[in-house]
């Protein structure tokens, strides 16, 4: 890996489905976005936009059309439709080849009460992602179960908790805790802290700072809430209908937008002297440009 490699590097990734009435929908279409290793970009755009799409289409959840999706490098998309990148290497298959990609991207979900094994005490859970991927043995494993949950700020009785002894803070502590297990170079935030009252959402955010700095992992942030957006990422990438329509640094994007649809979705976000009929003609003026397209 060269110094300047992207730890992320996403090349006109694609994904449509088919439409019930025949024909088909583009979901994603042609996104492009790297990311630096400690880098933090937000992805936004309005419900529908294709955010998702992409945030599982890096994890492999969902497998692209076309495109190519590397780690440091090392592209992960088996993709015998994606294009190939000159100087990447293939991805090999099997179980261990599997778990090394699983490593290299985490996800954490808006809603961890979905994901999290009922079951699982915080403590069980962690032992039970450090021995699928085959990290730490013993006391190692202990020891390493203490850091995460120090790291992510889960005290002994939540260690001992399950999932429903646990506050939505807690619980989305946990599964970052969970993710963090196998040091991925990549964690992706699909509406992260949307489910969380706001002064809950501010200290998951501080602490997602805190890992960024402290792991030089790069995150992937997505979301509709341009606040959070603003807060957490160095750049900012805006989908529109599976589409980038503008990408750039945060503070520019959000405070300069180029792009109108962009305008509207500032435009859109209640504050001091909102006027909610400014987003109403930005639609009606988007709408007629897409029609004139
Ligand atoms: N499994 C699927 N089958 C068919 N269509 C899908 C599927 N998944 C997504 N889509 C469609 O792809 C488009 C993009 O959806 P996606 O969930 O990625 O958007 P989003 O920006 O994340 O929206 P939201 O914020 O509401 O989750 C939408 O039109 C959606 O209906």
């Amino acid at each position: 890996m060269t110094k300047a490699e992207p730890a992320l590097a996403v090349r006109g990734l694609c994904k449509s489905y088919p439409l019930p009435g025949g024909g088909r929908t583009a979901a994603v279409d042609d996104v492009s976005f790297s990311v630096a290793a400690g880098g933090s970009l937000g992805v936004v755009g309005e419900s529908g936009s294709g955010k998702t799409t992409v945030a599982r289409m890096l994890v492999g959840l969902v497998r692209p059309d076309a495109g190519t999706i590397a780690v440091n490098g090392r592209e992960r998309t088996p993709g015998e439709r994606g294009g190939k990148l000159p100087g990447l290497r293939r991805p090999g298959g099997g179980r261990a080849a599997r778990l090394r990609r699983a490593r290299e991207i985490q996800i954490v979900f808006q809603d961890p009460y979905v994901s999290l094994d009922p079951r699982l005490t915080a403590r069980q859970c962690l032992h039970g992602a450090l021995r699928l991927h085959g990290r730490y043995q013993g006391e190692a494993a202990a020891t390493r179960v203490g850091e995460l949950l120090d790291q992510v700020g889960l005290g002994k009785r939540e260690a001992d908790a399950r999932p429903r002894g646990l506050s939505g803070g807690q619980r989305q502590r946990l599964a970052i805790a969970r993710a963090l297990a196998v040091d991925p170079q990549v964690l992706v935030l699909d509406e992260a802290v949307a489910a969380l009252d706001v002064s809950i959402q501010a200290q998951i955010l501080r602490l997602l700072a805190d890992i960024r700095r402290g792991t030089g992992v790069a995150l992937v942030f997505v979301s509709h809430d341009l606040a959070v957006v603003r807060h957490i990422t160095d750049d900012t990438l805006v989908m529109r209908r599976g589409r980038t329509v503008e990408t750039g640094p945060t503070a520019r994007v959000l405070d300069a937008p180029k792009d109108p649809y962009t305008r509207l979705l500032l435009s859109s976000v209640p504050r001091e002297g909102w006027d909610p009929a400014e987003t109403v003609r930005l639609r009606g003026e988007l709408a007629g440009a897409s029609r004139a397209d």
